[in-house]
Protein backbone atom coordinates (compact mmCIF):
# COMPACT_ATOMS: atom_id res chain seq x y z
CA UNK A 1 0.00 0.00 0.00
CA UNK A 2 1.46 3.46 -1.00
CA UNK A 3 1.79 6.26 1.54
CA UNK A 4 -0.96 8.25 3.04
CA UNK A 5 -1.37 11.79 1.80
CA UNK A 6 -2.22 14.75 4.36
CA UNK A 7 -4.81 16.86 2.51
CA UNK A 8 -4.52 20.00 5.66
CA UNK A 9 -7.92 21.22 6.61
CA UNK A 10 -6.52 25.00 5.40
CA UNK A 11 -5.57 23.62 1.68
CA UNK A 12 -8.75 22.51 1.37
CA UNK A 13 -10.88 26.43 2.66
CA UNK A 14 -8.44 28.08 0.20
CA UNK A 15 -8.63 25.80 -3.13
CA UNK A 16 -12.32 25.69 -2.67
CA UNK A 17 -12.51 29.60 -1.75
CA UNK A 18 -10.47 30.42 -4.79
CA UNK A 19 -12.23 28.61 -7.15
CA UNK A 20 -15.65 30.03 -6.17
CA UNK A 21 -14.44 33.53 -6.54
CA UNK A 22 -12.35 32.53 -9.80
CA UNK A 23 -15.86 30.97 -11.26
CA UNK A 24 -17.96 33.75 -10.16
CA UNK A 25 -16.19 36.18 -12.85
CA UNK A 26 -14.76 33.98 -15.48
CA UNK A 27 -16.83 31.72 -17.18
CA UNK A 28 -15.53 28.60 -18.37
CA UNK A 29 -13.41 28.88 -21.79
CA UNK A 30 -15.21 25.80 -23.57
CA UNK A 31 -19.05 28.28 -22.82
CA UNK A 32 -17.33 31.11 -24.20
CA UNK A 33 -16.22 30.18 -26.86
CA UNK A 34 -19.53 27.57 -27.10
CA UNK A 35 -21.28 31.12 -27.21
CA UNK A 36 -18.97 33.21 -29.34
CA UNK A 37 -20.30 30.58 -32.47
CA UNK A 38 -23.64 30.68 -31.35
CA UNK A 39 -23.27 34.59 -31.52
CA UNK A 40 -21.89 34.02 -35.05
CA UNK A 41 -24.46 31.77 -36.28
CA UNK A 42 -27.91 33.54 -34.30
CA UNK A 43 -30.21 34.47 -37.14
CA UNK A 44 -32.84 36.07 -34.60
CA UNK A 45 -31.93 39.71 -34.32
CA UNK A 46 -33.44 39.98 -30.39
CA UNK A 47 -31.51 36.80 -29.82
CA UNK A 48 -28.57 37.86 -31.18
CA UNK A 49 -28.73 41.46 -28.84
CA UNK A 50 -29.23 39.04 -25.83
CA UNK A 51 -26.26 36.80 -26.41
CA UNK A 52 -23.86 40.37 -27.32
CA UNK A 53 -25.28 41.58 -24.15
CA UNK A 54 -23.88 38.27 -22.17
CA UNK A 55 -20.87 38.20 -23.95
CA UNK A 56 -19.87 41.76 -23.19
CA UNK A 57 -20.88 41.10 -19.58
CA UNK A 58 -18.80 38.21 -19.23
CA UNK A 59 -15.53 40.15 -20.78
CA UNK A 60 -16.37 42.76 -17.97
CA UNK A 61 -16.66 40.74 -15.39
CA UNK A 62 -13.06 38.86 -16.02
CA UNK A 63 -11.77 42.44 -16.32
CA UNK A 64 -13.40 43.61 -13.01
CA UNK A 65 -13.75 40.52 -10.96
CA UNK A 66 -17.33 41.28 -10.61
CA UNK A 67 -20.12 38.55 -10.69
CA UNK A 68 -21.30 37.35 -13.83
CA UNK A 69 -24.87 37.21 -12.43
CA UNK A 70 -26.39 38.85 -9.26
CA UNK A 71 -27.35 35.08 -8.83
CA UNK A 72 -24.09 34.28 -7.56
CA UNK A 73 -25.99 30.56 -7.23
CA UNK A 74 -25.84 27.76 -4.52
CA UNK A 75 -22.68 25.82 -4.59
CA UNK A 76 -22.49 22.19 -5.56
CA UNK A 77 -19.52 20.75 -4.90
CA UNK A 78 -18.13 16.74 -6.18
CA UNK A 79 -15.17 15.19 -4.60
CA UNK A 80 -13.54 12.25 -5.18
CA UNK A 81 -11.60 11.24 -2.48
CA UNK A 82 -8.79 9.38 -2.73
CA UNK A 83 -8.42 6.49 -0.45
CA UNK A 84 -4.62 7.08 0.10
CA UNK A 85 -5.82 10.51 1.47
CA UNK A 86 -6.92 11.90 4.91
CA UNK A 87 -7.77 15.30 6.33
CA UNK A 88 -6.47 16.72 8.55
CA UNK A 89 -9.09 18.41 10.29
CA UNK A 90 -10.96 18.03 13.54
CA UNK A 91 -14.50 19.26 11.83
CA UNK A 92 -16.76 16.94 9.20
CA UNK A 93 -15.39 17.18 5.05
CA UNK A 94 -19.03 19.51 4.93
CA UNK A 95 -17.71 22.09 7.22
CA UNK A 96 -14.33 22.69 5.96
CA UNK A 97 -15.50 23.05 2.71
CA UNK A 98 -18.43 25.02 3.93
CA UNK A 99 -15.79 27.44 5.55
CA UNK A 100 -14.11 27.53 1.90
CA UNK A 101 -17.82 28.65 0.58
CA UNK A 102 -18.15 31.23 3.62
CA UNK A 103 -14.29 33.07 2.86
CA UNK A 104 -15.32 33.06 -0.23
CA UNK A 105 -18.64 34.69 -0.60
CA UNK A 106 -17.73 36.96 1.85
CA UNK A 107 -14.56 38.10 0.16
CA UNK A 108 -13.97 41.93 0.92
CA UNK A 109 -12.67 42.87 -2.63
CA UNK A 110 -15.49 40.45 -4.38
CA UNK A 111 -18.39 40.37 -2.40
CA UNK A 112 -20.92 37.13 -3.62
CA UNK A 113 -24.79 37.45 -2.70
CA UNK A 114 -25.79 35.16 -0.45
CA UNK A 115 -28.91 33.47 -1.62
CA UNK A 116 -29.21 30.75 0.76
CA UNK A 117 -32.29 30.05 3.54
CA UNK A 118 -32.65 27.80 5.91
CA UNK A 119 -35.77 26.28 7.18
CA UNK A 120 -36.89 26.75 3.68
CA UNK A 121 -40.39 25.80 4.39
CA UNK A 122 -41.33 27.84 6.80
CA UNK A 123 -39.49 31.61 8.20
CA UNK A 124 -36.74 30.91 5.21
CA UNK A 125 -34.20 32.54 6.70
CA UNK A 126 -30.98 34.11 4.95
CA UNK A 127 -27.80 32.26 6.41
CA UNK A 128 -25.77 35.34 5.43
CA UNK A 129 -22.58 33.63 3.93
CA UNK A 130 -24.48 31.35 1.57
CA UNK A 131 -23.88 27.66 3.37
CA UNK A 132 -24.33 25.23 3.87
CA UNK A 133 -23.07 23.85 -0.11
CA UNK A 134 -24.47 20.84 -1.46
CA UNK A 135 -21.57 18.30 -0.85
CA UNK A 136 -21.23 14.45 -2.71
CA UNK A 137 -18.42 12.21 -1.86
CA UNK A 138 -17.07 8.74 -4.03
CA UNK A 139 -14.31 7.46 -2.70
CA UNK A 140 -11.64 6.43 -5.44
CA UNK A 141 -8.64 4.41 -5.60
CA UNK A 142 -5.20 6.51 -5.16
CA UNK A 143 -3.69 9.34 -3.53
CA UNK A 144 -5.14 12.66 -4.88
CA UNK A 145 -8.35 14.60 -4.39
CA UNK A 146 -10.21 16.09 -7.54
CA UNK A 147 -12.91 18.54 -6.78
CA UNK A 148 -15.94 19.82 -8.90
CA UNK A 149 -17.07 23.36 -7.51
CA UNK A 150 -19.93 24.78 -9.52
CA UNK A 151 -22.31 28.01 -8.46
CA UNK A 152 -25.86 26.81 -9.49
CA UNK A 153 -28.35 29.75 -10.79
CA UNK A 154 -31.75 29.06 -8.67
CA UNK A 155 -33.37 30.33 -12.08
CA UNK A 156 -32.03 27.23 -13.81
CA UNK A 157 -32.18 24.70 -10.70
CA UNK A 158 -35.76 25.64 -10.43
CA UNK A 159 -36.52 24.44 -14.43
CA UNK A 160 -34.91 20.37 -13.62
CA UNK A 161 -37.16 17.96 -14.56
CA UNK A 162 -37.62 14.11 -13.23
CA UNK A 163 -39.70 11.09 -14.31
CA UNK A 164 -39.88 7.57 -12.92
CA UNK A 165 -40.28 6.58 -16.87
CA UNK A 166 -41.59 3.39 -18.30
CA UNK A 167 -38.95 0.94 -19.64
CA UNK A 168 -40.03 1.58 -23.16
CA UNK A 169 -40.60 5.03 -23.04
CA UNK A 170 -38.84 7.80 -25.44
CA UNK A 171 -36.44 9.72 -23.48
CA UNK A 172 -36.18 12.46 -26.61
CA UNK A 173 -39.78 12.47 -26.45
CA UNK A 174 -40.04 13.46 -22.90
CA UNK A 175 -37.26 16.35 -23.41
CA UNK A 176 -39.20 17.85 -25.94
CA UNK A 177 -42.67 17.72 -23.81
CA UNK A 178 -40.91 19.29 -21.39
CA UNK A 179 -39.18 22.32 -22.82
CA UNK A 180 -42.20 24.41 -23.18
CA UNK A 181 -42.69 24.25 -19.65
CA UNK A 182 -39.25 25.29 -18.92
CA UNK A 183 -39.88 29.01 -20.76
CA UNK A 184 -36.99 31.12 -20.60
CA UNK A 185 -36.73 31.35 -16.83
CA UNK A 186 -33.21 29.15 -16.75
CA UNK A 187 -31.81 31.68 -18.98
CA UNK A 188 -31.01 29.68 -22.50
CA UNK A 189 -28.66 29.63 -24.22
CA UNK A 190 -27.42 27.22 -21.66
CA UNK A 191 -26.77 23.04 -21.36
CA UNK A 192 -29.05 20.30 -20.58
CA UNK A 193 -27.38 17.79 -17.90
CA UNK A 194 -29.30 13.92 -18.12
CA UNK A 195 -29.34 11.46 -15.89
CA UNK A 196 -30.29 8.46 -16.67
CA UNK A 197 -30.65 5.31 -14.81
CA UNK A 198 -30.36 4.39 -11.22
CA UNK A 199 -32.82 5.24 -8.44
CA UNK A 200 -34.71 8.15 -8.17
CA UNK A 201 -32.44 10.35 -6.23
CA UNK A 202 -28.92 8.70 -7.91
CA UNK A 203 -30.43 10.21 -11.21
CA UNK A 204 -31.16 13.40 -10.47
CA UNK A 205 -27.54 13.41 -9.16
CA UNK A 206 -25.98 11.71 -12.55
CA UNK A 207 -28.13 15.16 -14.58
CA UNK A 208 -26.17 17.58 -12.13
CA UNK A 209 -23.18 16.14 -12.53
CA UNK A 210 -22.86 15.38 -16.01
CA UNK A 211 -22.95 19.39 -16.36
CA UNK A 212 -19.69 19.57 -14.94
CA UNK A 213 -18.05 18.42 -18.23
CA UNK A 214 -16.91 20.67 -20.85
CA UNK A 215 -18.92 21.69 -23.51
CA UNK A 216 -17.80 19.63 -26.47
CA UNK A 217 -20.77 19.45 -28.72
CA UNK A 218 -19.40 20.82 -32.16
CA UNK A 219 -16.46 18.63 -32.14
CA UNK A 220 -18.91 15.87 -31.00
CA UNK A 221 -21.12 16.44 -34.19
CA UNK A 222 -17.72 17.13 -36.37
CA UNK A 223 -16.49 13.51 -35.57
CA UNK A 224 -19.90 11.95 -35.50
CA UNK A 225 -21.21 9.89 -33.25
CA UNK A 226 -19.23 6.67 -31.07
CA UNK A 227 -22.13 5.50 -28.86
CA UNK A 228 -26.00 5.06 -28.38
CA UNK A 229 -25.46 7.75 -25.07
CA UNK A 230 -23.42 10.22 -27.94
CA UNK A 231 -25.70 10.07 -30.63
CA UNK A 232 -28.99 10.42 -27.81
CA UNK A 233 -26.93 13.77 -26.94
CA UNK A 234 -27.03 14.72 -30.83
CA UNK A 235 -30.52 14.07 -31.08
CA UNK A 236 -31.92 15.90 -28.35
CA UNK A 237 -29.60 18.88 -28.92
CA UNK A 238 -30.85 19.08 -32.65
CA UNK A 239 -34.38 18.99 -31.50
CA UNK A 240 -34.37 21.28 -28.64
CA UNK A 241 -32.65 23.68 -31.13
CA UNK A 242 -35.17 22.96 -33.53
CA UNK A 243 -37.78 24.29 -31.38
CA UNK A 244 -37.04 28.27 -31.68
CA UNK A 245 -36.76 29.25 -28.34
CA UNK A 246 -33.34 30.93 -28.28
CA UNK A 247 -31.56 33.00 -26.38
CA UNK A 248 -33.61 34.59 -23.32
CA UNK A 249 -36.82 32.61 -24.73
CA UNK A 250 -36.27 35.46 -28.02
CA UNK A 251 -36.99 33.25 -30.10
CA UNK A 252 -33.71 31.62 -32.08
CA UNK A 253 -31.69 29.05 -33.23
CA UNK A 254 -29.15 28.61 -30.34
CA UNK A 255 -30.97 27.43 -27.00
CA UNK A 256 -28.97 24.73 -25.64
CA UNK A 257 -24.49 24.90 -26.12
CA UNK A 258 -24.51 20.99 -25.57
CA UNK A 259 -26.42 18.16 -23.58
CA UNK A 260 -24.92 16.32 -21.56
CA UNK A 261 -25.80 12.30 -19.96
CA UNK A 262 -24.66 10.49 -17.41
CA UNK A 263 -26.03 6.88 -16.47
CA UNK A 264 -26.25 4.44 -14.49
CA UNK A 265 -28.08 0.95 -13.98
CA UNK A 266 -31.41 0.62 -13.21
CA UNK A 267 -34.62 -1.95 -12.05
CA UNK A 268 -36.00 -3.44 -14.51
CA UNK A 269 -39.06 -2.26 -14.03
CA UNK A 270 -37.82 1.55 -14.60
CA UNK A 271 -36.14 3.82 -16.45
CA UNK A 272 -35.30 7.15 -14.26
CA UNK A 273 -34.67 10.18 -15.89
CA UNK A 274 -33.64 13.24 -14.93
CA UNK A 275 -33.49 16.80 -16.78
CA UNK A 276 -31.32 19.84 -15.28
CA UNK A 277 -30.57 22.88 -16.82
CA UNK A 278 -27.48 25.21 -16.78
CA UNK A 279 -27.97 28.71 -16.81
CA UNK A 280 -25.90 31.73 -19.43
CA UNK A 281 -24.17 32.10 -15.85
CA UNK A 282 -22.38 28.66 -16.30
CA UNK A 283 -19.97 27.99 -13.26
CA UNK A 284 -17.78 25.36 -13.02
CA UNK A 285 -14.30 24.13 -12.01
CA UNK A 286 -12.02 21.18 -11.77
CA UNK A 287 -8.79 21.25 -9.25
CA UNK A 288 -6.88 18.56 -7.94
CA UNK A 289 -5.29 18.36 -4.20
CA UNK A 290 -2.16 16.08 -3.98
CA UNK A 291 -1.40 17.56 -0.46
CA UNK A 292 1.39 19.53 -1.67
CA UNK A 293 -0.67 23.18 -0.68
CA UNK A 294 -3.72 25.01 -1.84
CA UNK A 295 -4.65 24.68 -5.46
CA UNK A 296 -5.12 28.13 -7.45
CA UNK A 297 -6.66 28.03 -10.78
CA UNK A 298 -4.86 29.88 -13.86
CA UNK A 299 -7.00 33.12 -15.27
CA UNK A 300 -8.14 32.58 -18.61
CA UNK A 301 -6.48 35.46 -21.59
CA UNK A 302 -8.83 37.76 -22.09
CA UNK A 303 -7.43 38.06 -25.77
CA UNK A 304 -9.61 34.46 -25.97
CA UNK A 305 -12.77 35.99 -25.62
CA UNK A 306 -14.94 36.88 -28.82
CA UNK A 307 -14.76 40.51 -29.96
CA UNK A 308 -18.14 41.49 -29.41
CA UNK A 309 -19.15 44.30 -27.56
CA UNK A 310 -22.66 45.45 -27.04
CA UNK A 311 -24.37 48.94 -27.74
CA UNK A 312 -27.87 50.42 -27.26
CA UNK A 313 -29.61 49.87 -30.24
CA UNK A 314 -29.91 53.16 -31.78
CA UNK A 315 -33.53 52.97 -32.45
CA UNK A 316 -33.85 52.53 -28.33
CA UNK A 317 -36.40 54.84 -27.20
CA UNK A 318 -36.16 56.50 -24.32
CA UNK A 319 -38.21 56.60 -21.66
CA UNK A 320 -37.99 58.99 -17.92
CA UNK A 321 -39.42 57.08 -15.33
CA UNK A 322 -39.79 59.89 -13.28
CA UNK A 323 -42.62 60.96 -15.67
CA UNK A 324 -43.83 58.22 -16.17
CA UNK A 325 -47.76 58.08 -17.59
CA UNK A 326 -50.34 55.44 -18.35
CA UNK A 327 -50.57 56.77 -21.45
CA UNK A 328 -46.96 56.41 -22.45
CA UNK A 329 -46.88 53.19 -21.23
CA UNK A 330 -49.52 52.22 -23.69
CA UNK A 331 -48.00 53.49 -26.47
CA UNK A 332 -45.21 50.70 -26.30
CA UNK A 333 -45.49 47.91 -28.67
CA UNK A 334 -44.19 44.47 -27.65
CA UNK A 335 -40.56 44.49 -28.96
CA UNK A 336 -39.59 47.51 -28.91
CA UNK A 337 -36.27 48.56 -27.16
CA UNK A 338 -36.58 51.29 -24.40
CA UNK A 339 -34.00 53.18 -22.63
CA UNK A 340 -34.31 53.71 -19.26
CA UNK A 341 -33.79 56.67 -16.83
CA UNK A 342 -35.23 57.94 -13.90
CA UNK A 343 -36.20 56.16 -10.11
CA UNK A 344 -37.60 52.51 -9.61
CA UNK A 345 -38.20 50.32 -7.15
CA UNK A 346 -37.39 47.04 -6.59
CA UNK A 347 -38.56 44.06 -5.33
CA UNK A 348 -39.09 40.24 -5.81
CA UNK A 349 -39.93 37.05 -3.88
CA UNK A 350 -40.07 38.22 -0.01
CA UNK A 351 -41.00 41.45 -0.46
CA UNK A 352 -44.37 40.45 -2.67
CA UNK A 353 -45.04 38.06 -0.29
CA UNK A 354 -44.92 40.50 2.32
CA UNK A 355 -46.59 43.03 0.84
CA UNK A 356 -49.15 40.81 0.34
CA UNK A 357 -49.58 39.83 3.86
CA UNK A 358 -49.39 43.06 5.23
CA UNK A 359 -52.48 44.30 2.76
CA UNK A 360 -54.32 40.45 4.35
CA UNK A 361 -53.64 42.19 7.81
CA UNK A 362 -54.93 45.72 6.66
CA UNK A 363 -51.69 47.26 7.37
CA UNK A 364 -50.23 50.46 5.41
CA UNK A 365 -47.42 49.45 3.36
CA UNK A 366 -44.10 51.21 3.42
CA UNK A 367 -43.64 52.49 -0.28
CA UNK A 368 -46.43 54.25 -2.58
CA UNK A 369 -46.38 51.96 -5.76
CA UNK A 370 -48.47 54.16 -7.75
CA UNK A 371 -47.64 55.40 -11.19
CA UNK A 372 -44.23 53.77 -10.69
CA UNK A 373 -42.00 50.86 -12.28
CA UNK A 374 -40.62 47.87 -10.52
CA UNK A 375 -37.56 46.01 -10.84
CA UNK A 376 -37.38 42.30 -10.00
CA UNK A 377 -33.73 42.24 -8.71
CA UNK A 378 -31.73 40.96 -5.62
CA UNK A 379 -28.41 42.73 -6.25
CA UNK A 380 -25.40 41.60 -5.01
CA UNK A 381 -24.00 44.19 -2.78
CA UNK A 382 -21.41 46.64 -3.42
CA UNK A 383 -17.70 47.16 -2.91
CA UNK A 384 -15.14 49.66 -3.35
CA UNK A 385 -17.04 52.58 -4.61
CA UNK A 386 -19.87 50.96 -6.24
CA UNK A 387 -23.47 52.15 -6.06
CA UNK A 388 -24.46 48.54 -6.15
CA UNK A 389 -23.14 45.10 -7.35
CA UNK A 390 -24.28 43.50 -10.50
CA UNK A 391 -27.95 43.50 -10.69
CA UNK A 392 -29.56 41.63 -13.80
CA UNK A 393 -33.07 40.44 -13.54
CA UNK A 394 -34.77 37.32 -11.74
CA UNK A 395 -37.78 35.14 -12.91
CA UNK A 396 -40.75 37.35 -13.55
CA UNK A 397 -42.87 34.34 -13.87
CA UNK A 398 -42.29 33.63 -10.18
CA UNK A 399 -44.20 37.00 -9.56
CA UNK A 400 -47.04 36.64 -11.53
CA UNK A 401 -49.07 35.41 -8.85
CA UNK A 402 -49.09 38.72 -7.27
CA UNK A 403 -49.25 40.85 -10.50
CA UNK A 404 -52.99 41.23 -9.90
CA UNK A 405 -52.29 42.69 -6.54
CA UNK A 406 -49.46 44.82 -7.59
CA UNK A 407 -51.30 46.55 -10.23
CA UNK A 408 -54.31 47.29 -8.20
CA UNK A 409 -51.80 49.23 -6.21
CA UNK A 410 -51.20 51.24 -9.47
CA UNK A 411 -48.15 50.35 -10.76
CA UNK A 412 -47.26 50.63 -14.44
CA UNK A 413 -44.34 48.69 -15.36
CA UNK A 414 -42.98 45.90 -14.02
CA UNK A 415 -38.75 44.65 -15.46
CA UNK A 416 -37.82 41.04 -14.82
CA UNK A 417 -36.32 38.73 -17.49
CA UNK A 418 -38.25 35.25 -18.97
CA UNK A 419 -42.27 35.08 -19.55
CA UNK A 420 -45.42 35.73 -18.05
CA UNK A 421 -47.77 33.12 -17.71
CA UNK A 422 -51.38 33.37 -19.59
CA UNK A 423 -53.28 34.83 -16.13
CA UNK A 424 -50.80 37.38 -15.84
CA UNK A 425 -50.32 38.30 -19.40
CA UNK A 426 -54.09 39.04 -19.24
CA UNK A 427 -53.81 40.90 -16.47
CA UNK A 428 -51.39 43.28 -17.78
CA UNK A 429 -53.70 43.95 -21.11
CA UNK A 430 -56.47 44.46 -18.36
CA UNK A 431 -54.44 47.04 -16.37
CA UNK A 432 -53.08 48.55 -19.66
CA UNK A 433 -49.65 48.14 -18.37
CA UNK A 434 -45.84 46.53 -19.74
CA UNK A 435 -43.95 43.65 -18.33
CA UNK A 436 -40.29 44.67 -19.87
CA UNK A 437 -37.61 42.26 -19.97
CA UNK A 438 -33.91 42.86 -19.21
CA UNK A 439 -31.05 40.39 -20.03
CA UNK A 440 -30.87 37.78 -17.37
CA UNK A 441 -27.13 37.02 -17.38
CA UNK A 442 -26.18 40.12 -18.17
CA UNK A 443 -25.97 41.75 -14.20
CA UNK A 444 -22.64 43.69 -14.01
CA UNK A 445 -23.69 44.98 -17.84
CA UNK A 446 -26.65 46.16 -16.50
CA UNK A 447 -25.45 47.78 -12.98
CA UNK A 448 -23.33 49.92 -15.19
CA UNK A 449 -26.67 51.83 -15.67
CA UNK A 450 -27.71 51.89 -11.76
CA UNK A 451 -26.49 55.58 -10.55
CA UNK A 452 -28.13 55.21 -6.90
CA UNK A 453 -29.37 52.48 -4.67
CA UNK A 454 -31.01 52.94 -1.82
CA UNK A 455 -33.20 50.62 0.65
CA UNK A 456 -36.21 51.94 0.89
CA UNK A 457 -38.28 49.04 2.99
CA UNK A 458 -38.09 46.09 4.17
CA UNK A 459 -34.03 45.98 4.92
CA UNK A 460 -33.78 42.58 6.70
CA UNK A 461 -34.90 40.85 3.72
CA UNK A 462 -31.15 41.58 2.20
CA UNK A 463 -30.46 41.23 -0.93
CA UNK A 464 -34.56 40.96 -1.36
CA UNK A 465 -35.17 43.88 0.40
CA UNK A 466 -37.36 46.85 -1.79
CA UNK A 467 -34.74 49.23 -2.99
CA UNK A 468 -35.15 52.83 -4.96
CA UNK A 469 -32.50 52.72 -8.12
CA UNK A 470 -31.89 55.83 -10.01
CA UNK A 471 -31.08 54.42 -13.24
CA UNK A 472 -29.62 56.25 -16.57
CA UNK A 473 -30.15 54.58 -20.20
CA UNK A 474 -31.01 50.91 -18.72
CA UNK A 475 -31.73 48.53 -21.72
CA UNK A 476 -34.61 46.84 -21.43
CA UNK A 477 -37.28 45.16 -24.27
CA UNK A 478 -40.85 44.93 -24.14
CA UNK A 479 -41.78 41.67 -23.47
CA UNK A 480 -45.74 42.27 -23.20
CA UNK A 481 -46.82 45.40 -24.14
CA UNK A 482 -50.86 46.96 -23.28
CA UNK A 483 -52.71 45.23 -25.70
CA UNK A 484 -51.10 41.63 -24.36
CA UNK A 485 -48.68 40.61 -27.00
CA UNK A 486 -46.28 38.29 -25.54
CA UNK A 487 -42.88 38.11 -26.81
CA UNK A 488 -42.24 35.20 -25.35
CA UNK A 489 -44.70 33.04 -26.97
CA UNK A 490 -44.80 35.02 -30.84
CA UNK A 491 -41.22 35.09 -31.50
CA UNK A 492 -40.31 31.29 -30.51
CA UNK A 493 -43.01 30.03 -32.18
CA UNK A 494 -42.44 32.11 -35.41
CA UNK A 495 -38.33 30.63 -34.78
CA UNK A 496 -39.53 27.35 -34.94
CA UNK A 497 -41.54 28.16 -38.43
CA UNK A 498 -38.52 29.43 -39.70
CA UNK A 499 -36.31 26.87 -38.45
CA UNK A 500 -38.89 24.05 -40.06
CA UNK A 501 -39.13 25.72 -43.32
CA UNK A 502 -35.37 26.38 -43.57
CA UNK A 503 -35.90 30.32 -44.05
CA UNK A 504 -33.36 31.78 -41.48
CA UNK A 505 -32.48 34.92 -42.93
CA UNK A 506 -35.02 37.57 -40.70
CA UNK A 507 -37.64 40.10 -42.48
CA UNK A 508 -37.01 43.11 -40.00
O1 LIG B 1 -32.01 34.91 -7.83
C1 LIG B 1 -31.81 35.58 -8.85
O2 LIG B 1 -31.32 36.70 -8.82
C2 LIG B 1 -32.20 35.08 -10.21
C3 LIG B 1 -32.59 33.67 -10.31
O3 LIG B 1 -31.46 32.88 -10.56
C4 LIG B 1 -33.51 33.50 -11.47
O4 LIG B 1 -33.01 33.13 -12.54
O5 LIG B 1 -34.70 33.76 -11.35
Amino acid sequence: MSDMTVISENDLIESVADALQYISYYHPMDYIRALGEAYEAEKGPAAKDAIAQILTNSRMCAEGHRPLCQDTGIVNVFVKWGQNCRLDSTQSLQQVVDEGVRRAYNHPDNKLRASILADPAFTRRNTRDNTPCVLSVEMVPGNRVEIDVAAKGGGSENKSKFKMMNPSDNIVDWVIEQIPSMGAGWCPPGMLGIGIGGTAEHCVKLAKQSLMDPIDMGQLKQRGAQSDIEQLRIDIFDAVNAMGVGAQGLGGLATVLDVKILDAPCHAAGKPVAMIPNCAATRHAHFTLDGSGPAYLEPPKLDDYPQVTWQPDSAARRVDLDALTPAEVESWNHGDRLLLSGKMLTGRDAAHKRIKDMLEAGEELPVEFKGRAIYYVGPVDPVMGEVVGPAGPTTATRMDKFTDMMLDLGLLAMIGKAERGHDAVEVISRFKVAYLMATGGAAYLVSRAIKGAEVVAFEDLGMEAIYEFEVQDMPVTVAVDAAGNNVHTLAPAEWRRRIAAGNLEHAE
